[in-house]
């Protein structure tokens, strides 16, 4: 991205962002709520695309007019419509289609992946009778289904058991030792500390910090993810907040 600017009417939300990501990173993309990470990501998948400035995905402008370097993005949204009338099968196989993958190949690995997460009893239920998390499941399945390059997860293990955010996170570590992209976006900072090699930091707009989680810390900055991120944020008001929050509900009511 070169100067990466975004308006929403005369509201700015992306004030210049400059950054190059390369192949096999894992990228926790963190920043408080409005800082303009969905933006960012929604340009990259091509579903904005009145910008000012340069994105260029697998070497390509992607204001060129070619889509099909999307056929390389997997994406995880953080509130997904799913299609919840369908099967999981269903679902995953029109996905993988949707991708252009043989019918065959698609049911195949749609069937192993289902097994490998554990839901293979509900493969064939409607998707409106699953849990929270295995509806997350069926997201990463699909996100994943065509071997993509690069991979945009917003807040993924939403929802997931401990069992199973441990299986994500191995494949996460694995799928980027073979040079995927990701860009792991997520409010749990103990998690982002944890998986990214690159912690960039996005607020009101502006890159504010960028670097591993070992930089981020030599830079005068103390202690844990979550500590930086209320230092760069300049937010210290946490007790102060809370306090003021529980006298408010503990007022009378009568
Ligand atoms: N379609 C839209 N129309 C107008 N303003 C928008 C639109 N989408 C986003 N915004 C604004 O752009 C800013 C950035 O929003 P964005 O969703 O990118 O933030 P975010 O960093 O992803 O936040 P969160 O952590 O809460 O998901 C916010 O001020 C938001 O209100």
């Amino acid at each position: 991205m070169k100067n990466l600017t975004k308006d929403f009417g005369s509201k700015r939300v992306l004030t210049g962002v400059d950054l190059k990501v390369h192949e096999g990173e894992i990228i926790g993309y963190i920043g408080p709520n409005g800082a303009g990470k969905s933006t960012t990501v929604k340009i990259m998948l091509g579903l904005i695309d009145d910008y000012f400035g340069d994105v260029s995905i697998f070497g390509q402008d992607i204001a060129n007019g070619d889509s099909t370097y999307k056929r390389r993005i997997g994406y995880v949204p953080e509130t997904a419509d799913l299609y919840e009338n369908l099967t999981a099968k269903e679902y995953i196989t029109f996905i993988g289609e949707l991708y252009g993958i043989e019918p065959e190949i698609v049911e195949q690995k749609a069937k192993k992946m289902v097994q490998l997460f554990g839901i293979e009893d509900v493969y064939h239920s409607r998707i409106s009778s699953f849990s929270k998390g295995m509806k997350q499941k069926v997201l990463i399945i699909s996100s994943l289904i065509h071997n993509p390059d690069l991979l945009f997860l917003d807040e993924p293990l939403s929802g997931l058991d401990a069992n199973s955010v441990m299986v994500v996170k191995e494949i996460l570590a694995k799928l980027a030792a073979d040079g995927k992209t990701i860009f792991y976006s997520s409010h749990i900072m103990e998690v982002v500390e944890k998986i990214s090699h690159r912690i960039i930091l996005l607020a009101d707009g502006k890159l504010v910090a960028d670097g591993s989680f070992e930089e981020l810390r030599e830079k005068n900055m103390e202690g844990s993810l979550e500590e930086i991120f209320n230092q760069l944020t300049g937010f210290d008001k946490h007790k102060a907040i809370a306090e003021e929050f529980v006298s408010v509900v503990q007022r009378d009511v009568t």
